[in-house]
């Protein structure tokens, strides 16, 4: 994680993505405090601003501004795949990503948190768990102890991961879905609103229902 930044000189930032996910991100950052936020790309704006923050463009408008000086990025975009390969993107490019975490948020002195990671208000990362980069830990949710989440999954608001789960790269486990203690979450795997999830489950796949069973498998 990055340093907190001096607020008596504000950090210039760029935000990707201007979308619903992207307002709660913004709000964040405003909280912690810190960061000037210059702008947000977004290819399929409709509007100019995104509360308050001028929407510049498309993601081209990246390297002019690392050309400018503009170190700092913040990937606030929901899909987790494509979350994941633009903070990838960016990271190659030079930038430095830095993670967000809510001041209403509870995050264990001895857990690990990743670049480019959103924590949101009422979220709790308990002791040791490790939090990969470009993950979102959402309004809410609760990461046991030990846990271990890869790079760019997404524990959505009021789901609660148990003691010791693993997910592995871009799981989504949905809105108010469980996940027991121990179990592991194969990568690219969906676990769907209200799932209880009681054991393992592969990669590539759609699961939900209380026990969670998996559905068709979904494309790679
Ligand atoms: C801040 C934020 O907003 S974060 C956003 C967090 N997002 C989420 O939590 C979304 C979670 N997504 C879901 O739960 C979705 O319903 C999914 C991914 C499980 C399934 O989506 P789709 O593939 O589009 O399924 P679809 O809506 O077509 O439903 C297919 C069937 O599954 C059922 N179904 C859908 N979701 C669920 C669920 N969570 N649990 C049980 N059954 C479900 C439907 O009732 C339907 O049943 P039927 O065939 O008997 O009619």
């Amino acid at each position: 994680m990055a340093a907190s930044p001096d607020p008596a000189s504000p950090v210039p930032l760029v935000i990707i993505g201007g979308g619903g996910h992207a307002k709660v991100v913004i709000e964040i950052i405003r909280a912690i405090g810190g960061y000037h936020i210059l702008g947000c790309t977004d290819a399929a704006a409709t509007a100019a601003e995104v509360i308050g923050v001028p929407v510049l463009g498309d993601d081209d408008q990246l390297p002019r501004l690392f050309a400018a000086g503009v170190r700092h990025a913040f990937v606030a975009i929901g899909a987790n795949r494509l979350r994941l390969a633009l903070g990838q993107r960016l990271l190659q490019q030079g930038f430095t990503l830095i993670s967000v975490l809510h001041p209403a948020a509870v995050v264990s002195p001895t857990a690990v948190v990743g670049r480019g990671v959103a924590v949101m208000p009422g979220a709790v990362i308990n002791a040791c768990a490790v939090i990969g980069d470009f993950a979102i830990i959402n309004t809410l949710a609760a990461v046991e102890h030990d846990c271990r989440l890869g790079e760019g999954v997404h524990v959505a608001p009021r789901a609660a991961l148990a003691g010791n789960v693993t997910l592995d790269t871009c799981v989504s486990v949905g809105i108010g879905a469980v996940v027991k203690p121990g179990v592991r979450i194969g990568a690219y795997t969906q676990v769907g609103a209200g799932a209880a999830v009681v054991s393992d489950l592969a990669a590539n796949c759609l699961a939900m229902g209380v026990p969670a069973r998996p559905r068709a498998p979904r494309p790679a």
